[in-house]
């Protein structure tokens, strides 16, 4: 049987995965945390699971990738050097890198890039997500994901067209822009929605996660789907078939 390993597992999604394994009665291979060595876990487990610090990302994909052990990486708040690594260890391990887990934002994310596809410049998009008071990045990685899938539907890479920040006199709204706006507070598992305004009608396409095991049923699909992959970099539509 398959057996997962947790970076992360006394966090709130370490939590919520070690729940669905023991309903799911799938082999947990252990958890590692803040000072324990990665290493371990990577060579116990078939396949590992990341939900834990971007901080942490290189030492956890470099013991994945010296153990052979593919991974899931959930945690959010990577930066342009982290998705470097990632790529470079997709080499030689199969590594799966998403910002949502679930079923309902992978859809999200299909209705995102079709609508920025079908719609002009003319329609302006926004992104709103909100979270918990304790998340430590913004905005987040499905928002960032979204704005992804928006600015492949318009044939454009989000860095160009990103706008995170409009505090002050920050003038009109630029045309083909795609602003993020990020709320936190209390315990709000997490929110996100996409509007397209033009003048006189807007659109709104948004997904509200009501609890963590939606995620957490994600990344055990992901990780036992991924344990029989070989080495390459996917997405969760790889997982779902789409
Ligand atoms: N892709 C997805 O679908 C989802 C992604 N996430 C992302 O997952 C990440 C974790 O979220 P969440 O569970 O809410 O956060 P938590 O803070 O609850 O959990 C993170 C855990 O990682 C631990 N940790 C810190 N440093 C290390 C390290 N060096 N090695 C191993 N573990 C470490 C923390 O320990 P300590 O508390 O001691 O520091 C903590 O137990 C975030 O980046 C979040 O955005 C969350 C939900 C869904
Ligand atoms: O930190 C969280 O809680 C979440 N993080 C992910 C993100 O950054 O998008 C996914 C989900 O929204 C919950």
């Amino acid at each position: 049987m398959t057996s997962i390993g947790i970076y992360g597992s006394l966090g709130r999604m370490g939590t919520a995965i070690r729940d669905i394994l023991a309903v799911q009665g799938v082999r947990l291979a252990g958890g590692a945390d803040a000072g324990d060595d990665p290493a371990e876990l990577a060579r116990a487990a078939d396949a590992l699971v990341d939900f834990s610090t971007a901080s942490a990302l290189p030492a956890h994909l470099a013991a994945a990738r010296d153990a052979g052990t593919p991974i899931v990486i959930g945690t959010t708040g990577l930066s342009a050097a982290d998705h470097a690594l990632i790529d470079d260890a997709a080499r030689d391990i199969a590594v799966l890198q998403t910002g949502n887990t679930s079923l309902g934002v992978v859809l999200l994310t299909r209705l995102v890039r079709e609508a920025a596809t079908r719609l002009g410049a003319d329609w302006d998009i926004e992104i709103v997500e909100a979270h918990h008071r304790h998340k430590l990045d913004a905005p987040s990685g499905t928002a960032l994901m979204l704005g992804e899938a928006a600015a492949a539907g318009r044939g454009v890479s989000l860095g160009e067209v990103r706008v995170a920040d409009r505090a002050g006199l920050s003038g009109a709204r630029a045309e083909g822009t795609i602003g993020f706006a990020s709320l936190r507070g209390g315990s709000i598992v997490g929110d996100h929605s996409v509007m397209l305004a033009t003048e006189g009608e807007r659109i709104e396409l948004a997904h509200r996660a009501e609890d963590r095991a939606i995620f957490a049923r994600g990344a055990v699909r992901a990780a036992l789907w991924l344990a029989d992959q070989p080495a390459g970099r996917y997405t969760m539509d790889a997982v779902l078939g789409l």
